[in-house]
């Protein structure tokens, strides 16, 4: 494990049952290895289907690994358990594709995002600090407290709830983000918007993002290093420039022909 590295993923493999075939095993990660810098932002692209969001949910618990390690300010969180890795990993939050999905209808703004800080149990016996950064969060996505703190999901429209997604994130002042195709969703009119305000908040909390899109077009501003993922075995990486201007691999070839189609480039 490097000093210099938030996260270093090592050997990561990662297979699903094949439920047309009882017997066998379908490979979706198979060795996969990077590493994140503190302040960096990563993008994990591919088509879909390439694994990008299994490695993004291996690395925030939600899924479990076959093979591999994942150290995270130094210590392998693959083989820490229960309350221990929820300690040493309550600084990696992540963002989801849907915000309609990912905030429940039932829990207004204000207790959304206050959730993660609940979760922590830090401000247990000081509700008055709690609120106050609930609030801070909320300003700092252009939401106004007063407004939007007793509101439920369903009241705001597609790119507040995103807003709000970022709100959740960033009020515990996370180390790592995992961003899950965060503005897929939107419209093309929020999406620079969206992703502009997440590179704001990053840069202010000095979070280390990693970005999952299928869409490398997105990743030119945002990212300082691109890791290109084929049927999860990492294909290239390198700067955007790099990968974009002057792609070496024969899929990421054709990854950016088919993109220049699509914007008439
Ligand atoms: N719980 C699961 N059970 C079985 N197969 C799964 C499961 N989750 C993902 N897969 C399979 O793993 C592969 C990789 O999925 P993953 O969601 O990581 O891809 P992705 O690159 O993020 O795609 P997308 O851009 O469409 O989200 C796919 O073939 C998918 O069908």
């Amino acid at each position: 494990m490097t000093n210099e590295l938030l996260l270093d993923v090592r050997g990561l493999s990662k297979s699903y049952g094949d439920s047309s075939h009882s017997l066998k095993n379908v490979a979706v990660l198979n060795g996969i290895d990077f590493g994140v810098s503190h302040n960096e932002t990563i993008g994990l692209v591919g088509v879909s289907g390439a694994g990008k969001s299994t490695i993004g949910r291996i690395i925030a618990g939600l899924e479990s690994a076959d093979r591999g390690s994942i150290y995270y300010e130094g210590q392998d969180i693959l083989r820490l358990k229960g309350a221990r890795r929820k300690a040493v990993t309550s600084s990696i939050q992540m963002i989801f594709q849907d915000p309609y999905e990912s905030l429940s209808p039932r829990m207004t703004i204000g207790q959304l995002v206050a959730e993660p800080l609940v979760i922590q149990n830090t401000y247990k016996n000081n509700n008055e600090q709690l609120w106050k950064l609930v609030s801070n969060a909320l300003s700092e996505v252009s939401l106004s407290p007063e407004r939007y703190m007793n509101r439920y999901p369903h009241e705001l429209s597609g790119g507040e709830r995103q807003r709000v997604g970022l709100a959740r994130a960033f009020v515990c002042n996370p180390r790592l983000i995992i961003a899950d195709e965060p503005t897929s969703m939107l419209d093309s009119s929020l999406r620079l918007e969206l992703l502009d305000l997440m590179d704001q908040l990053r840069k202010r909390h000095n979070t280390s993002t990693i970005f999952i899109t299928h869409d490398l077009a997105l990743t030119y501003h945002f990212c300082d290093r691109l890791i290109v993922l084929d049927r999860g075995v990492i294909v290239e990486s390198g700067s955007p420039k790099q990968v974009i201007d002057n792609p070496q691999h024969p899929f990421t070839q054709s990854l950016i022909s088919a993109l220049m189609e699509l914007n008439h480039l």
